[in-house]
């Protein structure tokens, strides 16, 4: 289990605290959250990724060390601008060829695409790649930042599977950063909903979307499933 007992964000500039959060993550967690209230910084923090000047506390208990790329991996959101155009796949996974190719097994995609450039694939086999791509060092807390946010909804629900899958087979812990409470549903057990830096509710995610406490919550359930209605 990996508990965030305090993860602070501080921006030095404006003398403003963006984050101050805690959380524990026994399984998979969905941190769920409208624009702008902090997923992203989160993220960064466990990464050692946040820029100069934002300063930030992290106390934390797990039995691994975070180191990027290492024990922590990220599966960004966007899979057409986080791979190189006019660089072949097989070069871009940093692990021997043969390694990259049982990665891309597992993520159901054939080696031949390792000979390829990622133009000349589809998003949901890019998505798929990048995804390969995070596992390669067999990470024990992945971290998903909207990962499926730039998929149709098809092709989210068969990603979203897809996770399910590597998480059963590999066994690590899932973070889950998302705005959308369906993909949160199906993904995760767990959810913490974050508002201004701050978590309002967590707990259970059947739980939470059957009973939810704060108003924010509500809103977010509300607004999810409208906008889903709309699109059908
Ligand atoms: N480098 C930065 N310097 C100062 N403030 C920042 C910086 N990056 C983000 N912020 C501010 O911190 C807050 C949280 O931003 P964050 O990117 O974590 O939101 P988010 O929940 O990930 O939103 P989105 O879903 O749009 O990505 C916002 O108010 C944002 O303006």
């Amino acid at each position: 289990m990996f508990v965030c007992k305090r993860l602070q964000i501080f921006d030095t500039k404006k003398h403003k605290t963006l984050v101050d959060i805690s959380f524990s993550l026994q399984s998979s967690l969905a941190l769920v959250g409208q624009s702008g209230s902090g997923k992203s910084l989160t993220l960064k923090a466990l990464l050692g990724l946040l820029p100069s000047n934002l300063k930030y506390s992290l106390d934390y208990t797990w039995e691994y060390t975070l180191q990027r790329g290492e024990t922590v991996s990220l599966v960004p959101q966007n899979p057409f601008t986080s791979l190189s155009p006019l660089t072949k796949i097989k070069n871009q996974f940093f692990v021997p060829v043969d390694d990259a190719a049982k990665l891309l097994q597992l993520v159901g995609l054939d080696e031949i695409f390792l000979d390829r450039y990622p133009p000349q694939l589809s998003g949901g086999q890019l998505q798929r790649v990048v995804i390969a791509m995070a596992l390669a060092k067999k990470p024990k807390l992945l971290l998903l930042d909207e990962p499926t946010t730039a998929l149709d909804p098809h092709l989210k629900e068969s990603v979203l599977n897809l996770f399910l899958q590597l998480q059963k087979e590999l066994g690590f812990l899932i973070l889950f950063v998302t705005h959308e409470i369906a993909s949160a549903v199906k993904l995760c057990s767990e959810m913490a909903v974050i508002k201004d830096g701050k978590i309002v509710e967590s707990g259970l995610t059947q739980e939470i979307l059957t009973q939810p406490k704060s108003e924010y919550t509500k809103i977010l359930i509300a607004s999810d499933f409208s906008q889903r209605e709309f699109r059908q």
